[in-house]
């Protein structure tokens, strides 16, 4: 693929080979029933693979389980065993499925129905089942299929309907548990004990079983999402193919600028285009993964043009595909890409959960998709027993893609992350404690389960607001409201504004209050199932966000101002003239305009705009540097402003940055020498501040699971509650959903890798692969990118010689 490309501009920056391993299979354990193992093996299970005989006997006993194995590793028999032979064998024994999607649920249903295995009455009971189907469902299924959102709105808040499912409740399935994470996390978490409890009161104890991408820590995950101990089960005992993996890197290019004239990158898009081309041409059935619907689209468009030119009659064998299919669908795109019709395929995430397509020759990610779970979840479907496969993960022009193209170890042997959540959120814990007690009077003992003295404050609120009451038993719902329909279990509360289309009235989807302005300001562009709006009106009051059709060549990058305050600090670290501190802070933020850019990362032009303010209360972790340390010279060994280094080589064992944290001290201060300070002039303190904030806030998505869109940044040369230099990262949902602390608590790796993605980057005064942010509300003015190498060696120095 890099055949013809000048070894100057050569993309590849790594390349890594992955073994393969062969399957070790287990006997059926002796509980299955009969009738179940017959109907595997007609569909060509012999015999289970090893870890699924452990899980499925776990959970068999009575022992919650979660099995955390690579992808198409046949994580669902390991549920369907348990489930299905005691059903089989006539046993009173409800299962209830959760998956985070219908079309997973979907998928998983069908496969259990296509089983035919007698005595089980397996059915869906989501926003889809109609409404005569599902006094049908309450009544004799003996399996239901459902999602989060129907558990909470549709089976919680009317579980009297459901009195004789959740008699015989045995056994509760939570699939692809690692996508429950953050505030939509935390609300899973506590809606499981909301079932628990809800189970409980009908006389049933399930069992939960749940199925993960392989992650670090998976039994504390599930128990923390569960509230029950989990045992995991994390040795993967499926086949696999051997795997290449390269890295890629698009070169900059010499025709374009971006803002502030920075150098840009060729698009992950296009350069995603060009190897699915090549690799269509070699024959080999290949998978790409995009972030954006449109962006899948044009990869797709991008690669068929390529192609056209090569042989035309290549074009017809590449599609895209998004989400939105309907099941049929999908299985016909499995079947084209299995038999070969169909070589090249262009896909967004909503490929990644809930297809069985495992087994192919390529597979090419545009772009980090966020986490290392996904990351394997997406590689892992490359790889064919007896032939190898090829992975190539295309960097973004971003700080965190850019970061791991030169690091492969944070990508290639890193544990993969554990889901962040938060149930002690108050903003979670208060509306699920609401629909707790409005389902069941919650006793004392009660309170253990839901977070104990936090969730005894949140009660005693409520209580203030005359929705429940206190008796001595516990406490009671009294509104004559309930509360389920007002608790959106994806967000973070609050009225919903709803999207619609001027020339239909057509709803297209609603989004959070708080993101409103910056996701549907008026002339946003708006994606909807593939499809693109343009906003025409936002009315905030009425909660309205008018769109009609339109499909430009740019995309809208809102800009904001922000600004913060602290208003009590959790946690602090006082390193020698710096300190790091944990806390709650309110940040206010208004959006001023917007940028429109075409796909290269050409700037069009810039709109004003007028919104009002929105403010936020949340966790963020901060760092001051006092002014005497910014301005200190470095000490011996470092080079000084002028010469920190920015360039391509590492100055230590940074990598992961986990060795740099398990040390406690990095190299350059070894011997108690006084710390070196970042040798700035006041002048230059603000953009290297800036840059500082915007690279780290590229990088906490390592170290956090969540998306950059996920959190925020504030920096500034003074602040007035700290009273110094102040670089702030805040979480962007109310009262967090864990990134800060996750941030607090791996500070020092997270700045050495931040540290790290600006000195790998080539370009000169920054550029969006380091210090330039896509979200910047300030256009990405000033940066000053060698600033922020001193001042993050000054913070990290400060630190490690403290013992941090
Ligand atoms: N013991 C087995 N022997 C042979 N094939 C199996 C076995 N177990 C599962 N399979 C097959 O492996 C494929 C993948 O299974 P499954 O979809 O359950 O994996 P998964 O781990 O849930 O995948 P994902 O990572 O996509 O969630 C299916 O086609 C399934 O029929």
């Amino acid at each position: 693929m890099t055949a013809g490309i000048p070894a100057r501009e050569n993309p590849v920056t790594h390349v890594a080979d992955l073994p393969g391993r062969a399957a070790r299979h287990a006997p059926w354990p002796p509980w299955v029933d009969p009738a179940v193992v017959a109907a595997l093996r007609d569909c060509g299970v012999s015999a289970p693979w090893a870890h699924q005989a452990e899980a499925a006997t776990h959970a068999y006993e009575g022992r919650h389980v979660v099995i955390s194995t690579g992808t198409a590793s046949g994580k669902s028999l390991a549920y369907q065993l348990p489930v299905l032979s005691r059903l089989a064998a006539g046993e009173k024994a409800n299962a209830l499925y959760l998956s985070p999607t219908k079309a997973l649920g979907a998928d998983q249903l069908r496969s259990v129905s296509s089983l035919d295995v007698p005595g089980v009455r397996a059915a869906s009971f989501d926003g889809d089942t109609p409404m005569a189907e599902r006094d049908w469902v309450r009544a004799h299924a003996n399996w239901v299929f459902t999602n989060p959102d129907m558990l909470h709105r549709g089976i919680l808040s009317q579980h009297g309907r459901w009195a004789a499912f959740f008699r015989r409740l045995s056994c509760v399935v939570v699939d692809e548990c690692h996508s429950y994470r953050g505030v939509f996390g935390s609300h899973v978490a506590l809606l499981l004990r909301r079932l628990r409890r809800v189970a409980e009161h009908y006389g049933a104890s399930p069992v939960f079983v749940l199925a993960s991408a392989t992650t670090a820590s998976p039994a504390s995950f599930a128990s923390r999402l569960t509230g029950v101990p989990c045992v995991a089960v994390t040795e993967d005992a499926s086949p696999r193919g051997a795997r290449t993996v390269v890295l890629w890197e698009p070169p900059l290019l010499d025709e374009l600028t971006g803002e502030n004239g920075a150098p840009v990158r060729r698009s992950a898009g296009a350069e995603t285009s060009r190897i699915l081309a090549d690799l269509v041409v070699e024959g080999a059935r290949s998978l790409a993964f995009i972030r954006s619907r449109r962006g899948a689209e044009l990869a797709a468009l991008g690669a068929r043009r390529i192609l056209s030119e090569v042989d035309p009659a290549l074009t017809e064998t590449v599609a895209a595909y998004r989400s939105g299919y309907l099941p049929e669908e999908r299985r016909a795109l499995e079947a084209a890409l299995l038999s070969g019709r169909l070589l090249g395929v262009a896909t967004t995430n909503a490929l990644e959960l809930g297809v069985d397509i495992a087994g192919l020759d390529a597979v090419v990610l545009a772009g980090y998709p966020g986490t290392l779970a996904s990351f394997w979840q997406q590689a892992g479907r490359a790889g064919r027993s007896g032939d190898s496969a090829l992975v190539v993960f295309v960097a973004r022009d971003d700080p965190l893609d850019t970061y791991l193209v030169h690091h492969p170890a944070a990508l290639l042997d890193r544990p993969v992350e554990t889901a962040v959540l938060d149930p002690a959120n108050p903003y979670v814990l208060a509306p699920q404690l609401a629909c707790a007690v409005a389902e069941l009077p919650l006793t004392l003992p009660e309170l253990e389960v839901f977070g104990g003295a936090a969730a005894q404050e949140v009660l005693t609120e409520l209580a203030e607001q005359k929705l429940l009451r206190r008796r001595s038993s516990g406490w009671y719902w009294i509104s004559r409201d309930r509360p389920h329909a007002e608790v959106g279990i994806r967000g973070t509360g609050g009225e919903q504004i709803a999207v619609v289309e001027s020339d239909s009235g057509r709803m297209l989807g609603t989004v959070d209050p708080g993101s409103a302005c910056f996701a549907v300001h008026p002339g946003a562009v708006y994606l909807h199932q593939g499809s693109s709006y343009v906003v025409d009106e936002l009315d905030l009051e009425t909660g309205l966000a008018l769109v009609h059709a339109e499909n430009p060549d740019w995309t809208t990058t809102p800009r904001e101002i922000v600004d913060i305050s602290v208003l009590g600090t959790h946690e602090k670290q006082e390193c020698g003239g710096v300190s790091v501190c944990l806390g709650e802070v309110a940040v206010t933020s208004q959006v001023v305009g917007y940028l429109r850019r075409r796909p290269s990362g050409e700037v069009l032009d810039h709109t004003p705009l007028d919104l009002p303010e929105q403010s936020l209360r949340t966790r963020a972790v901060w760092y001051t540097i006092s002014g005497e340390l910014l301005e200190r010279a470095p000490s011996d060994g470092e080079a000084g402003t002028g010469g920190h280094r920015v360039g391509t080589e590492s100055a230590g064992p940074v990598g992961t940055g986990e060795e740099t944290l398990a040390s406690g001290r990095g190299p350059a201060h070894e011997g108690g020498r006084t710390p070196g300070g970042a040798g700035l002039v006041p002048a230059r303190v603000p953009g290297a501040l800036h840059a500082a904030e915007h690279a780290a806030i590229g990088l906490l998505p390592l170290f956090a699971t969540c998306d950059r869109w996920d959190i925020g940044g504030v920096s500034t040369a003074w602040h007035e509650d700290t009273g110094e230099a102040t670089v702030f990262v805040h979480d962007g949902h109310p009262g967090g959903a864990g990134f800060a602390e996750r941030g607090y608590a791996a500070i020092v790796p997270w700045l050495a890798a931040t540290r790290e993605a600006i000195v790998s980057c080539e370009c000169p005064t920054g550029c969006p692969s380091c210090v330039q942010s896509p979200k910047c509300g300030n256009g990405n003015e000033p940066l000053d990118k060698a600033g922020a190498v001193a001042v993050l060696e000054t913070v990290l120095g400060a630190l490690r010689q403290h013992g941090s």
